[in-house]
């Protein structure tokens, strides 16, 4: 699954770059759109993400684009690969990667098969 988001003034930290914890919300919420898709019938929380560094400092006014796929599937879990483009950088060199993995839950909260 392939999604956008433009970078506003209030998605910056106070050095005038985006927030990363901005950036982290928006895998997350990518990635878990792009589960929610492929299992609609599931309800996803999230358990993790994997190690994130941030090594490219994204300005005002980007365009990113977030590339959500599938790269695992388990017993109750599922990991997808979130990978981040910005209009400012060269379109085959991500900004940004990481995995995250959401649980299938019932309605308390309990782990449960996909
Ligand atoms: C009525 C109204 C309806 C409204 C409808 C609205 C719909 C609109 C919804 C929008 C919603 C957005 C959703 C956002 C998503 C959150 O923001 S969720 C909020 C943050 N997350 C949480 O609060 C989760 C808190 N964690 C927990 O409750 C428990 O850890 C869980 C999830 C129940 C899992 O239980 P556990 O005993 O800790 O799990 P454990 O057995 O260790 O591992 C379970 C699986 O996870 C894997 N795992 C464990 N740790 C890790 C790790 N660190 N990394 C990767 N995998 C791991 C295990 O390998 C295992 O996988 P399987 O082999 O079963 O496939």
């Amino acid at each position: 699954m392939e999604t956008h988001r433009l970078v506003f003034t209030e998605d910056l930290n106070p050095y005038g770059f985006l927030f990363g914890g901005r950036l982290l919300s928006w895998a997350d919420e990518a990635s878990y759109i792009a589960a929610n898709q492929d299992y609609p019938k599931c309800r996803f929380v999230t358990i993790g993400m994997d190690k994130v560094e941030f090594r490219h400092s994204v300005k005002n006014g980007a365009i990113l684009t977030i590339v959500s796929e599938q790269v695992r599937k388990g017993t109750t879990s599922i990991t997808y690969s979130v990978t981040i483009y910005s209009s400012h950088e060269s379109p085959d060199m991500p900004i940004f990667t990481t995995n995250v993995t959401f649980v299938n839950v019932d309605e308390s909260g309990n782990k449960r098969p996909l």
